[in-house]
């Protein structure tokens, strides 16, 4: 990806100056799914932009003035403007730059998109729960109960609209927000959470297609090595696979 950062920066590393003109910086992190989200709104809008990855395990000390609470992903503009939560760096991207709108223009429309991002809003933490459940060799017969019920109102929604994508039949700003815990189902080992949801694995195979999607997807072998070393609190999960 144009710009990725190779290493993270940890404490004591020096503060990146000022973003240059024409650029805009996303501090991120290789194997957070929210920062991902942003990744692929940078890429699918082709904006030209670099990466600074963060030590999730060893902030820099610098890093709490770009986020309070020193979370990824933040963007900075050249102007110094700084944006963070996910979901709003990723509106803000859109209708800041130019290219395809990949919210729809209809109020209602986007609205409507606004609502599912509602409706998936519990997934990342009991796909979190499932994974740790997993882990560490427990019992997650409940996770995945929960996690099923939450599947289904994705599974009903394209039942009832009939379209590939959440938010039609091409690609767009739901089904990014949404895709990057799905990219790590497998290597979760609770893939076959999907099993019941037709329409929803469906919709897993059309997004492995989009090209978007596909230049930023991650081998499962890679989140399962970072997994294991950010569950032994190691601050080198960060770098793992470089
Ligand atoms: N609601 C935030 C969540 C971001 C988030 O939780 N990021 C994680 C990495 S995946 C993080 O920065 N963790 C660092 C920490 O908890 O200290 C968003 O959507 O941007």
């Amino acid at each position: 990806m144009s710009g990725e950062a190779v290493q993270s920066l940890g404490k004591g590393s020096v503060q990146p100056g000022p973003v240059p003109l024409g650029v805009i910086r996303l501090y991120s992190m290789r194997f957070c799914p929210f920062a991902q989200r942003t990744r692929l709104i940078l890429k699918a809008k082709g904006i030209k932009h670099e990466v600074i990855n963060i030590n999730l395990k060893n902030k820099p000390e610098w890093y709490f003035k770009k986020h309070p609470l020193g979370l990824v992903p933040v963007l900075e503009t050249s102007k110094g403007q700084l944006i963070h939560e996910s979901s709003i760096t990723c509106e803000y991207l859109d209708e800041v730059y130019p290219g395809k709108k990949l919210f729809p223009e209809d109020p209602y429309e986007k609205a409507l998109q606004k609502m599912i991002l509602e409706s998936f809003s519990k997934i990342p933490s009991l796909t979190k729960d499932a994974l740790i459940a997993v882990r560490n060799g427990e019992d997650c017969t409940n996770q995945k109960a929960e996690l099923r019920k939450e599947f289904s109102k994705l599974e009903e929604i394209l039942c009832r609209q009939k379209t590939t994508f959440l938010g039609g039949n091409s690609v767009s700003m739901i089904d990014y927000l949404i895709w990057p815990w799905f990219e790590r189902l497998e290597s979760y080992e609770i893939a076959d959470c999907v099993e019941h949801t037709p329409a929803l694995k469906l919709w897993i195979d059309a997004m492995k297609k989009d090209p978007t999607v596909e230049s930023l997807l991650t081998d499962l072998k890679t989140y399962k090595g970072f997994f294991e070393l950010y569950f032994q609190n190691n601050p080198d999960a960060f770098d793992y696979g470089l």
